[in-house]
């Protein structure tokens, strides 16, 4: 202990020692030069700073963008990269993803354009009996400061705001469960007076699990990331920002796993238009104006949805004088006597997706999807309206293996390769569709691996052979006329809907097979 306390007093001798020696070099007129020199830089230094405050409620109002730069400074590269600042960890409403940001009373640097700004979370406690407000303030008055050096504000600021609302705006689009809306029954509106119903999008589709030729895949999602980078491109073009795919093919190929997988692809919310619901062309009109940017529009079945022989319902075809008077372009849900009054022309499905109001909006993808392109009027598929056909086809090999991986978790390399090349033989011949496929293994899922591989071999087969038999069954109706052969098609889809389905499965399949 005394030790110590030697210690101590000659640490006290020396302090004095060395005040004494800084007074006599630094007399206190010295000092007061030093002082001030050191106050007129911080001020020079601060003065080449402009300071911006963010506050959270503007007035009584919430500011937008509060909530905005606190989004984007949850993934600002200066927070990723963790120099020791704090982060607060939320999850918002609606959605299944955390996000984090600065800390109360925290500071982060962000470079915008290569020039340098200081964000500060600024949180102190609200006094009390402030101004008047009508609705409950929060205890604590939260703002952000941003610091932007003087010569960069004209021309960094305006930019650089805006960088930071389209990073927000993405941010939360990301980070909440997209939608499927539908359009309200008989064209009314919902309770918030809104044409769309929505629900959660949760389809599990994606373009790994779909089961299609994987370089037509490729094609297909290299298309749409250039749609959705195109922004500066489109400008440029003089292009609205919208896209139109048609996709083709018989029922079960996978025309509506399609849509799924592109929206989750994308992160883009579903419309799905239900055009029988729909009565006018400015009903129509409504409804494309209430979608938002980042979404796909989808028109599904667009040859049951209308009769879209014609562009002018004025100019119908005369009628047989036994068939009642149709008007030529009426949704199928309309009345015959609204139909004569109120109707969709196919020049109003033309305008909702190339016309001046299909560009009301920005980034969205129009789909149709048909079982009988050729019923389609040339017009509604040209390039600017249906931008890319995509025919979904009978289940390939390449595609039945996909399917294989998906049900059975069996990959390539582990089949014998007898098996495979019986499984390629057997494919070939039955063309069924990829939903028939699946069926077939999701009934052999349970077994052993190998045994369901065997099953499935000698199931598809089984419909190779059976779809052989329809096959003649169609050979022998082909000397009759085409209306004929529908409707013998229409006839055995009665009496035998599975064996009906094959046949015009069938025919499609051969058409695609000659192009
Ligand atoms: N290409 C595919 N890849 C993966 N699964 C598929 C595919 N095609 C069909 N299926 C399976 O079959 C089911 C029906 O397919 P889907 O509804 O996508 O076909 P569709 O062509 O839209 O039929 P429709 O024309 O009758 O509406 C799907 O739930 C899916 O499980």
């Amino acid at each position: 202990m005394k030790e110590h306390w030697t210690s101590l007093a000659s640490l006290m001798g020396v302090l004095a020692f060395l005040t004494s020696i800084l007074h006599t070099l630094f007399p206190p007129e010295l000092r007061l030069v030093f002082l001030g020199l050191i106050r007129r830089l911080t001020r020079n230094f601060l003065s080449s700073y402009s300071y911006f405050d963010i506050t959270e409620i503007d007035g009584v109002s919430t500011n937008e963008l509060y909530s905005a730069v606190q989004l984007y400074l949850s993934k600002s590269a200066a927070i990723s990269a963790g120099c020791g600042t704090r982060l607060s960890l939320t999850r918002q409403v609606n959605s299944s993803a955390f996000t984090y940001t600065l800390s109360n009373n925290d500071r982060v640097d962000d470079w915008f354009q290569g020039k340098p700004v200081v964000w500060e979370h600024v949180v102190v406690p609200r006094q009390n009996g402030g101004s008047f407000s009508w609705r409950p303030l929060p205890d604590e008055k939260r703002g952000f400061t941003l610091r932007i050096r003087k010569k960069d504000r004209a021309a960094l600021l305006p930019k650089y705001l805006d960088h930071i609302m389209e990073t927000a705006a993405e941010i939360r689009r990301r980070s909440q469960d997209r939608l499927l809306y539908t359009n309200t029954r008989g064209g009314g509106m919902d309770p918030r007076g809104h044409p769309w119903e929505s629900v959660p999008f949760k389809h599990p589709s994606t373009f790994d699990t779909l089961a299609m030729d994987p370089t037509r895949k490729e094609e297909i999602m290299a298309d749409l990331c250039a749609f959705a980078n195109g922004k500066l491109f489109y400008e440029k073009a003089g292009r609205a920002w919208k896209r139109g795919y048609l996709l083709y093919g018989p029922p079960g190929t996978g025309k509506s796993s399609m849509i799924a997988a592109m929206a989750n692809f994308l992160r883009y919310d579903v419309y799905d238009l239900e055009l029988t619901e729909v009565h006018t062309n400015s009903e129509l009109r409504k409804l494309l104006m209430k979608t938002t940017s980042k979404s796909i529009i989808v028109i599904e079945d667009i040859d049951c949805s209308l009769n879209l022989s014609n562009r002018n319902p004025a100019r119908k075809k005369p009628m047989p004088l036994n068939e009642p008077p149709v008007p030529e372009m009426r949704s199928n849900a309309v009345g015959m006597d609204d139909a004569l009054t109120k109707s969709i022309t196919l020049s109003g499905l033309l305008n909702f997706t190339d016309g001046l109001w299909s560009c009301c909006g920005n980034e969205r993808i129009f789909v149709f999807t048909t079982n009988h392109i050729e019923k389609l009027d040339p017009a509604l598929l040209r390039s600017g309206r249906m931008d890319m056909h995509i025919f979904m086809s009978y289940c390939s090999f390449p595609a039945l293996k996909i399917l294989m991986r998906n049900y059975l978790g069996i990959e390539e390399h582990e089949f014998d390769n007898g098996i495979l090349s019986d499984l390629e033989e057997a494919i070939g011949k039955a063309e069924i569709t990829p939903a028939d496929v699946s069926e077939i293994l999701i009934k052999n899922r349970c077994l052993e691996k190998c045994e369901a591989v065997i099953k499935s071999l000698e199931a598809l087969k089984c419909r190779a052979n059976k779809s052989k038999v329809i096959g003649n069954v169609a050979v022998k109706t082909k000397g009759l006329e085409e209306g004929e052969e529908e409707e013998e098609q229409e006839k055995r889809a009665l009496e035998s809907p599975k064996e009906a389905k094959g046949t015009m499965v069938g025919c499609i399949g051969k058409e695609e097979k000659e192009e």
